[in-house]
This record gives structure tokens, sequence and C-alpha cells, in this order.
């Protein structure tokens, strides 16, 4: 186990921020946590990294107690947090290099790994930059190459892709799946279900504080009773056919507007193949069709009774 929490209680005054939240990341995981804003994400890396007093629980990193004076665990863990957190007045490569200094002492080790971290975030025509002078994607990719450069065990990132263009943000998606192919354990936070979905390989969600469901997200899909929602073109359907239409096995809801048939089916087999059998029985002209499977929004609403944007 890389890292273990167990009933980890924050407050600030009255507000409970970590209700009793439990979390057991596995070496080589892509650990995702996925929840809305202010449910509880960030205070829960920051109690992790002993940034932050709790006022219940504990926590275990790498199988010892995480304590504000643990430089052996903290040396072992690269930490990206949501704001960036460079120094203005040294450049691309400077900072990197600082960064990766406090942990490595030997200088031209320090140099051989600031050049692999720049390469690895493709920052290599801007080495001599200040920060200042990057756009938003770029100076993401600064933070990160600082937080990875000493080659942690651990690395823990808190929404790093958030107003982040499309092309830093796939960068930075297939960066993170490279450090975790090269050995490192990943904590990775997002309200971005997507992202959650695509990255990692397991996943709690989290609500007010608590941890409301784990797994991967088959598992977290199967959890729920919604099946496929399948979208069909269909033209000319009279009112009595969508209400025969929810007669067939496993349909839950039909609905239809502008010529945009949507049919959502509970879980089972052969749903599909059952509403192309009624279409064509009963002579139904249809164009484009097409299935979607739960999300993780889907999980979360089911769950909460909410969406995971609200
Ligand atoms: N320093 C603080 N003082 C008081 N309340 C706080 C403080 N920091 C966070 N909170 C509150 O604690 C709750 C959890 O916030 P937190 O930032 O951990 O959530 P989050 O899931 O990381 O959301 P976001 O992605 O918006 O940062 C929220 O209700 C937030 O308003």
């Amino acid at each position: 186990m890389i890292v273990e929490v167990k009933n980890l209680v924050k407050r600030y005054n009255k507000l409970v921020a970590l209700d009793h939240l439990n979390l057991a990341v596995e070496e080589g995981e892509i650990y995702g946590l996925l929840g809305p804003n202010g449910s509880g994400k960030t205070t829960a890396i920051n109690c992790m990294l002993s940034l932050l007093k709790y006022d219940k629980g504990s926590i275990e990193i790498f199988g010892k107690p995480m304590r504000p004076d643990a430089y052996d665990i903290k040396k072992d863990i690269g930490i990206i947090m949501q704001n960036v957190a460079v120094f203005d007045e040294l450049t691309v490569y400077e900072n990197i290099s600082y960064f990766c200094s406090l942990y490595i002492k030997d200088k031209k080790e320090v140099k051989r790994l600031t050049e692999e971290a720049i390469d690895f975030v493709s920052l290599q025509d801007f080495t001599k930059f200040m920060p200042k002078k990057l756009s938003g994607g770029l100076l993401r990719r600064l933070n990160i190459a600082c937080g990875i450069a000493h080659k942690p065990k651990l690395i823990i990132l808190d929404e790093p892709t958030v107003a982040v263009d499309p092309q830093s943000r796939n960068k930075i998606l297939m960066g993170i799946k490279k450090l975790n192919e090269n050995g490192a354990t990943i904590i990775y936070t997002s309200h971005y279900m997507e992202e959650v979905e695509q990255l990692c390989s397991r996943i709690s969600i989290i609500d007010k504080g608590k941890v409301i469901a784990t797994g991967t997200k088959d598992e977290l899909k199967n959890m729920i009773s919604l099946g496929e929602k399948i979208t069909v073109e269909a033209y000319n359907l009279r009112e009595e056919q969508l209400d025969e239409m929810l007669h067939i096995p496993n349909i839950s809801h039909v609905d239809y507007t502008e010529n945009q048939l949507v049919i959502r089916s509970k879980k089972g087999k052969n749903n599909l193949i059952h509403v192309l059998d009624y279409l064509q029985r009963h002579e139904i002209t249809f164009g484009k069709i097409y299935t979607e499977m739960p999300t993780l929004n889907d999980v979360f609403l089911e769950i909460t009774g909410k969406d995971l944007r609200d």
C-alpha cells in the first residue's frame, strides 16, 4: 500500500470538509479522486502531505505514519498543486533545476534530471523564458516538470488541467500515463469525469468530504441500474408508439424531440436489438443510430441525486 487514509476528519470551524474519509492507494495505480468543486479533494491532499492539520484519523504513506517533518517520506513524493507554484524571477530551466536540487545533491545528476524533465514536458524551446512569458498551458507543464524532475515514487496532481488548452491537456494526460508506466504511483484529482475515466485505473468518487463509491470505472458503472442510452434519428413517430416502446423489455425512458428518439434502458442484454426490431416491425423510417454506455456522471447522479457539475 502506498497511501492509506483512515477515517480522516477535517473541520474548518463549523464546516466539516472531510467526514471520515477513507482511501487506500496501491503501488502502481493511477488513482483518481473525482468530485465536484468543494467536495474536499484539495483538503484531502493537503492533509495527506501534512500541510494541513486534521481533527481525526490516520495517514500512512509508504507504510509509515505521515508527519510534517517526515522528510524521508516527502523526498519520494512529487506534488503538483492547483495553483502554479514557481519562481517568477527564475527561468524555466532554473526553476526546474532549483526544485530538483532540493532533493538531489549531486550537481551533474541535477543537470541530467532537469534536462530529462524539460524533454518530458516538451519545453525545450522555452528553457530561457521567464514564467510570466509562458501561456497557461506551458506554465502548467513547467509546474509539472518542477514536481517530477527528482523522479518521485508517488506523484500527486491536484486538478492539473484546469483552464488548459486541449493540446497541453493531452500532453499532460499522456505524460502522466508515461510517468506511471515508468513506475510512479499517481494520485489524480479532478472534477472532469472524462479525464478520470481515460486515465485512472481506480477511482474514488467524493462528495461532501466522504468517499461515496470506489472501484474501476466499470465496477462503478455496474453499481447503478442504468444501462445504455440509445439515440435514433426517427421520423413521424406517434404518441401511442412512444407509449408502446416503454413495454420493450428493459426500457425505462423514451423521449422524442425534433426527430431524435432517445431511449434509456436498464442493464440487460440485447436492448438495441429489441429497439431495432420494434422500429422494423412498425415500419418506422430511421436514420443514424448510436448507443452510449453510462458515464461516471450517471453514477454520481444515481448515488447523490445531483450532477457532478452542479
Ligand atoms: N481555508 C479554508 N477555510 C475555510 N473553508 C475552507 C478552506 N479551504 C476549503 N474550505 C472549504 O472546504 C470545502 C472543501 O474544499 P476543497 O477546496 O478541499 O474542495 P475541492 O474538492 O478541492 O474543490 P476545488 O476543486 O474547488 O478546490 C469547501 O466547502 C471549501 O469552501
